[in-house]
């Protein structure tokens, strides 16, 4: 199929989500390097280290990046969008496509700080996009184009899958899989550390631990089997994984994990009401 994404994308804002996707994008050969334009708001060693890495080009001056660039990714904390855009909304242009990446903040915040017509694509990313497999969450703001989520699709698709939703579910989609992969990696430092407790080394914990994850990851996705379903197989009556599943449920496990993702789907819809100073709240 013909390629959408012929023009420049430009990151304003080059921090760890910034740094996955055009990793992934490179990788999946969907952009070129000379394509990729980079700024930030004052780290010009973050800038030059990109540039070292992967050859992309950065820019000191975020106007030239909204200039210059067909899609422009705003990839910076939802507390400094607002002030981003009173520098740089006004020079964006009708038919410019803007791709928020900000948790919370919704598209018609970005609308109101921008031209009529210029399109607005908010969407929720994971990190795993440097490695080609993101869940990636989109919606489209009120001027976007199919044409224009086509070329999002473009992007995002080619570092993982993406999945269309209404706008109101993206605080959801934020605490589930934009955050989840900070729960998976929390579990996976525990089942380290636990298996050096037990008596192995500190390497052969991690790999037995990391190869436990990627066969389950793989098991669940090739089977299709329900996760309980497989849980099941592993636990024999009487068993082991039936003594250390009872201490799971006596610590309220589930439960923890069920709070976190309300938790942290509260917290984007807080990021979205207090764009300005919200993150003031947890620190920076
Ligand atoms: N990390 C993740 O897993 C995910 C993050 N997101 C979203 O992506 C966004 C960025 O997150 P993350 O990469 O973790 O954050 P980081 O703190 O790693 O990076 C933030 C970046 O924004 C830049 N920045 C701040 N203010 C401005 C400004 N006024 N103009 C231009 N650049 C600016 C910073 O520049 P400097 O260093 O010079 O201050 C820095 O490069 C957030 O809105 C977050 O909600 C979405 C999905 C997943
Ligand atoms: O922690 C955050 O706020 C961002 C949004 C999703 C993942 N990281």
């Amino acid at each position: 199929m013909e390629r959408m994404l012929t023009g420049n994308v430009g990151f304003l804002g080059a921090g760890a989500i910034a740094e996955a996707l055009i990793r992934g994008m490179l990788n999946a050969g969907v952009v070129q390097p000379e394509q990729v334009l980079v700024s930030n708001r004052s780290d010009r060693e973050r800038l030059a280290d990109l540039n070292r890495r992967y050859g992309v080009r950065t820019a000191g001056s975020k106007g030239y990046v909204v200039d210059v660039c067909q899609v422009v990714v705003l990839a910076c904390k939802p507390k400094d969008v607002a002030g981003l855009l009173a520098e740089v909304g006004g020079r964006f242009r009708p038919g410019q496509i803007v791709l928020s990446l900000a948790a919370g903040i919704a598209t018609s915040f970005i609308e109101e700080r921008v031209a009529d017509g210029v399109m607005v694509v908010r969407a929720m990313p994971n990190t795993s996009c440097q490695v080609g497999e993101s869940a990636t969450a989109v919606c489209l703001g009120r001027a976007a184009t199919p044409e224009a989520m086509r070329l999002v699709t473009e992007m995002l698709a080619s570092v993982g899958q993406v999945y269309t939703v209404p706008e109101e579910q993206m605080d959801a989609v934020t605490g589930l899989s934009g955050s989840g992969p900070a729960y998976v990696y929390y579990i996976v430092e525990a089942m380290i550390e636990a298996g050096e407790a037990v008596g192995l080394a500190p390497e052969v914990a991690r790999a037995l631990t990391l190869q436990t994850l990627k066969g389950a990851a793989l098991t669940l996705a090739t089977t299709g089997a329900d996760p309980a379903v497989l849980r099941e197989q592993v636990t024999s009556p009487g068993g082991t994984t039936a003594a250390g599943l009872q201490v799971l449920r006596e610590a309220g496990f589930a439960q923890a994990l069920i709070s976190a993702i309300v938790r942290a789907t509260e917290r984007s819809r807080e990021l979205g009401r207090m764009p300005a100073q919200a993150a003031t709240e947890v620190g920076d």
